[in-house]
């Protein structure tokens, strides 16, 4: 993607009422968006970065093959919400990956989308001005742009894709993909996940059930035929070929833990019986920090010292991290700058000292 980026006009973009008495559906107000060629053809990607992200890809899942042993690391916001607090943040993790890159392969968490247990924000993809005038033209770009931007950097970027109209939009950026809790069990998912080009991670549901998440990799293993949009917008069937780098992710489950040694001895001879990859993740944040975001540290290093101990199908991590510790209220004239407004994240200082501290222990 070559800079400058530019940012799609949205502010004329003309606002249509389709009215039917046929179908509810066509009452609704509507406002068209880009097609992804036409984002793709705004904010290009260019051959040399396509083929950086096709190294990032192949280094993920050498790790997921248990061909390459360093820990994979996915780090960053909860969500993204403001683009240049979040380049600030790329920037600080592109330089400590640098440090670490012997014993760790940082990814940038860079998630444009987020599902709500109820109701609130859902990202920047669906409401960049935090205003709720669900400016998505604006959104995408910003989302385009950004990943874009982060994969410059030489970080791999990773998202949770939760509407699959929005892969065409930004996969040929992402390195790897979560498919999220609440989504693990939808066939359209599994689907959409069997299509990709980069590595799925499967959370386990909500509700703590791993079996869920390991179902999810054996549907996403196999080829669908799925309806989808193609580049252009048009609906399409389309023959996804099946995808072989999936895992499971740990994230605990109803206020519970699932990170410790039984479980995760649980979830392997699990993985094992289903003939699916034993090689997982385990999320330090959510559940498995009782979502006190102070405890991911305490996750972490129950985790390495696991790995320490010999069990080397622990070959992943997740953080929720930004550049302050904590979260905020969404209140967009009173935001602090580089704190979450989803989950509370760990703040900068502590991400370095644990992505050291690991990396010191794994040398
Ligand atoms: O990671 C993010 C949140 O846990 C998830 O999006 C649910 O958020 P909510 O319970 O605040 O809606
Ligand atoms: C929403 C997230 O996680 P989960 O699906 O585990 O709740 C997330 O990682 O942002």
């Amino acid at each position: 993607m070559n800079a400058p980026a530019k940012t799609l006009d949205t502010a004329t973009t003309p606002k249509t009422t389709c009215q039917s008495a046929a179908s509810p559906i066509s009452d609704a107000s509507t406002v068209p968006l880009p097609t992804p060629a036409e984002l793709r053809a705004t904010l290009p990607l260019d051959a040399a970065l396509t083929s950086n992200i096709a190294e990032h890809r192949e280094a993920i899942n050498r790790i997921l093959r248990g061909e390459d042993d360093r820990l994979l690391v996915v780090v960053g916001p909860c969500s993204i919400h403001d683009p240049s607090a979040a380049l600030e943040y790329a920037e600080r993790l592109a330089a400590l990956s640098d440090e670490v890159s012997e014993q760790i392969v940082p990814v940038m968490r860079v998630y444009v989308e987020k599902p709500r247990t109820t109701v609130g924000w859902k990202g920047l993809a669906y409401d960049p001005d935090l205003n709720g005038n669900g400016d998505m033209a604006k959104g995408l770009a910003l989302s385009r742009e950004l990943m874009g931007q982060v994969a410059q950097l030489g970080l791999p970027v990773a998202t949770e894709i939760l509407q699959p109209m929005l892969a065409p939009y930004l996969d040929d950026l992402l390195s790897w993909v979560a498919i999220g809790a609440r989504t693990t069990e939808s066939q359209l998912h599994r689907e959409l996940a069997s299509d990709l080009s980069a590595a799925v991670g499967f959370k386990n549901a909500t509700s703590g059930d791993v079996q869920v998440a390991i179902d999810a990799m054996q549907a996403a293993a196999h080829p669908h035929q799925r309806f989808a949009l193609d580049t252009h917008g048009r609906p399409v069937m389309q023959q996804s070929e099946g995808n072989p780098h999936t895992h499971l992710v740990l994230r605990g489950g109803h206020g519970e833990p699932n990170y410790q040694a039984s479980h995760v001895r649980a979830a392997t001879a699990a993985l094992r019986d289903a003939g699916q990859n034993p090689r997982l993740m385990v999320d330090c944040s959510h559940a498995n920090a009782r979502k006190d975001h102070r405890r991911q540290s305490e996750v972490m290093l129950d985790v390495l010292a696991q790995r320490q101990a010999g069990d080397n199908n622990l070959v992943a991590l997740m953080l929720e991290s930004y550049l302050h510790e904590g979260k905020q209220p969404l209140k967009p004239s009173a935001l602090r700058h580089g704190v979450s407004v989803t989950d509370a994240c760990i703040g900068w200082d502590s991400t370095e000292h644990l992505l050291k501290t690991a990396a010191e222990r794994l040398a």
